[in-house]
């Protein structure tokens, strides 16, 4: 009986840096239609490896296979084209531009255009109606034509998100979707997550620092520690891991 290729495999990734081992030999698999969180204290690779997954750097050893294909020396570009989504720790918008302008611009990839607020976006513009609905999806339709500057660190974030649905990705990365939004503003980004992992069926790996809300999300956890990963279990499971509880909770993460 053959299985599906996992969304994602990573195969003995290791990253050096001068002297430094940032990554050392690891390997995962995400199961199709998943949502995995990768955890461990500041400094143990976890944006690194998003960088190795998503093409901003390229590892020393191993290799990364999207849905079975190998996708290791792809550019960004191509990644996302392939169906790679990517947040980072800080906010990305365009705050100049309205919330519609930012989701539109990215609405036109995967249209076959390159980047452009010069497209005159005419009557019936496909990109501008894609835009809407993204925006609607994580929230956001009322504040279409608010500056992205303008809103809430909240709403930036779901902002992000509706950038990231309109490249339509199977695989998105969210890197500490969480940081710096205000505690009322948590849940409504939570729901947004779990709409597009359930609704969507999108693949989604997260790293997140806010343990509460990472582990009654995820289907399992990831623990980097120096660049290794020493856990790949369910949140309990991880939890009640003696050795991650020596060398992640024992840290301060
Ligand atoms: N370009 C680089 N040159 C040298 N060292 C680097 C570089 N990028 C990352 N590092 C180092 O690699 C290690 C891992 O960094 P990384 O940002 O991936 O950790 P992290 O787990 O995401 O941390 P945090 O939770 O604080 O975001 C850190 O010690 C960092 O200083």
């Amino acid at each position: 009986m053959t299985h599906p290729s996992p969304a994602l495999a990573l195969h003995g990734i290791g990253l050096r840096i001068g002297a430094a081992t940032i990554l050392d030999g690891v390997d995962l698999t995400v199961d199709t239609g998943s949502m995995v969180g990768i955890i461990g204290p500041n400094g143990a690779g976890k944006t690194t490896l998003f960088n190795v997954v998503s093409g901003l750097a390229r590892p020393t050893t191993g290799s990364v296979e999207l849905d079975g294909r190998d996708i290791t020396g792809l550019s960004v570009q191509r990644r996302a084209r392939a169906g790679l989504g990517r947040t980072f720790q800080t906010s990305t918008v365009f705050a100049g531009l309205s919330a519609l302008e930012n989701v539109r611009m990215a609405a036109q990839v995967p249209r076959g255009h390159s980047l452009s607020l010069l497209r005159f976006p005419g009557p019936g513009d496909p990109a501008t109606t894609v835009a809407y609905e993204r925006l609607d999806e994580v929230g956001l339709a009322e504040r279409a034509h608010v500056r992205a500057g303008d809103l809430s660190h909240g709403d930036k974030r779901k902002l992000e998100i509706a950038v990231l649905l309109a490249v339509e990705p199977s695989v998105v990365l969210l890197d500490e979707p969480m940081a710096g939004v205000g505690s009322g503003d948590v849940a409504g980004l939570v729901d947004v997550i779990r709409r597009m992992h359930r609704d969507r069926g999108c693949t989604v790996v997260m790293v997140e620092h806010h343990l509460d809300v990472l582990l009654g999300l995820v289907d399992k956890v990831a623990v980097l520690h120096f660049g290794s990963v020493i856990a790949y279990d369910s949140p309990v499971n991880v939890m009640e891991n003696p050795t991650v509880q020596q060398a992640y909770l024992g840290a301060s993460a």
